[in-house]
């Protein structure tokens, strides 16, 4: 096997040390029985065998050695956990074993020394941080007292589209670019009580750099990078990642200052009164919601019967003359179905814990023999939540630690995926088959599409319903 180029030099490293480390790790190791899983090399540990799309990678691994397996990476133990009953053990029965958070690069050189909540480590501040989103920016009545926002962004999204669509006569769109302006939009006036990104004169940073920002952010916060797991190393930065998060963060910082400077001020003029939003929740949920309409959308272009049967039920249950809102949406079932298919050893202390939930969404022993294959019926009727009960299906984690954004979430991702469909007929662009569409992911923490989805949109509701004003 060819290895990246910073494992083979690793590997140089390593069997320099071979000697000298070996007889250490004999007698740390031999103290634990492990769950099995394939040697360890001296220093790197297992890094060689985890590839580009470490999910796969650590899936391939777990058919050899189980549901329970055993790594190493760099200086630190590994357990990956990949079935219905290590999710359960890991995030139900001992969730509070193993709520922290390692203290990654990422978190110290682009998320303030990880003071947000999702690189706290478990403990007040945390805590405090996730009382802040239930009880305030994403309490069940916020959510529905914000309704109005999400509905104008989304128009504002469609408005884009058409003109883009009407430009040189059906023009082939890149949907992700309006996708994660029309979600960022939401979450800032939502958190921030405005836009801050904007195509024109005010805006804080041109809309292409910005979205460039989240896709580095949402890459760089899911690497495996080198000096995380072997810190005596981090000083090399091997891989480059610590130089692109120091650029980052660097291309960051404006908008935060800017906001809190904004903030204060109103707080000076406003009194006590005003309270001013988290910053929080921009990062974090940049674009997750995105990154699933595309996803859904590239499927069902894949799958005209399904796209047949999801526009079917918009025209049936809302019809041309009006947009979807979301009191439609609990009316679409097979629209939420589509949405929803898009996701006796020791472990000592201080072990990594993974739980592949890409990989139980995929077991065959679960899902039949079809299960990588997108079938939106499965879902329908099924009674399978996306809310952390169960276990088979985790695409917002489960247990204390799972995503506080599910509500804001799943909303964004059906509004917008059911007003692209009802408001255009879609097809892929001239030359490209369904089967050119590729369908490869890319590493990060929402792992997107390797490839933007890029389709061609042809407006089908009366022009009217497109002109509404774009606040
Ligand atoms: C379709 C949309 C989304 C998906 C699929 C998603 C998925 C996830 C997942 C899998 C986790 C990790 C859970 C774990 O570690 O067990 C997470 C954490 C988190 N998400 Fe989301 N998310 C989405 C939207 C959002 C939104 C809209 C927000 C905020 C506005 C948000 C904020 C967060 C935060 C703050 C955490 C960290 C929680 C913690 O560590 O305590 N997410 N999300």
């Amino acid at each position: 096997m060819e290895l990246p180029v910073p494992w083979s030099s690793l590997i140089g490293v390593a069997l320099f040390l071979v000697a000298v480390l070996l007889r250490r790790r004999r007698s740390s190791s031999s103290k634990y029985m492990l769950p099995p899983g394939p040697r360890p090399w001296p220093v790197i540990g297992n890094l060689n065998l985890i590839g580009p799309l470490p999910h796969r990678s650590m899936h391939e691994l777990s058919t050899r050695y189980g549901p329970l397996m055993s790594l190493r990476f760099g200086s630190y133990p590994v357990v990956v956990g990949s079935s219905v009953d290590m999710a359960k053990f890991f995030l139900k029965t001992h969730d509070l074993a193993f709520l922290d958070r390692p203290a990654v690069a990422s978190a110290r050189h682009i998320l303030y020394n990880g003071s947000d909540v999702l690189w706290a480590p478990y403990g007040p501040y945390w805590r405090q941080g996730r009382k802040l989103y239930q009880n305030e920016l994403l309490s069940a009545s916020r959510i529905k007292s914000t309704e109005h926002i999400r509905i104008e962004e989304v128009r504002c999204m469609l408005r884009d589209v058409s003109a883009a669509a009407s430009r040189d006569g059906g023009a082939v769109v890149r949907l992700k670019d309006h996708l994660s302006m029309a979600r960022f939009n939401v979450v800032s006036r939502m958190a921030l009580g405005r836009k801050y990104i904007f195509d024109g004169a005010g805006s804080l940073m041109p809309p292409e750099a910005f979205r460039w920002m989240i896709q580095e952010f949402f890459f760089l916060n899911g690497v495996v990078n080198v000096g995380d797991v072997i810190p005596w190393l981090s000083f090399l930065d091997l891989q480059g990642y610590i130089k692109r998060m120091k650029r980052l963060s660097k291309m960051i910082d404006p908008l935060p200052e800017h906001v809190l400077v904004e903030h204060s001020e109103r707080r000076r003029r406003q009194g006590e009164g005003f309270v001013p939003r988290d910053m929080d929740i921009i990062a974090a949920g940049a674009d997750t919601s995105a990154v699933a309409t595309e996803w859904a959308l590239s499927e069902l272009l894949r799958n005209p019967e399904a796209m047949a049967k999801a526009t079917g039920e918009l025209d049936r249950v809302v019809g041309g003359g009006r947009l979807v809102t979301e009191e439609d949406i609990p009316c679409l079932p097979y629209l939420d179905a589509v949405d929803t298919s898009v996701g006796a050893y020791d472990i000592p202390a201080g072990t990594r814990v993974f739980v592949n939930v890409w990989a139980i969404a995929r077991d065959p022993a679960l899902w039949g023999d079809a299960s990588e294959e997108f079938r939106p019926e499965r879902f329908v009727g099924s009674g399978v939540d996306v809310k952390g009960h169960d276990l088979e299906f985790l695409p917002f984690g489960s247990g204390r630690r799972m995503c506080p954004g599910l509500g804001l979430g799943m909303k964004m991702v059906q509004l917008m995926l059911a007003n692209l469909l009802q408001a255009f007929a879609w097809r892929l662009p001239d030359g490209v088959g369904v089967d050119d569409l590729s369908m490869e992911e890319k590493f990060g923490l929402s792992m997107p599409r390797m490839v933007p989805l890029e389709a061609v949109p042809e407006p089908k509701l009366p022009a009217h319903l497109y002109d509404g004003p774009c606040p």
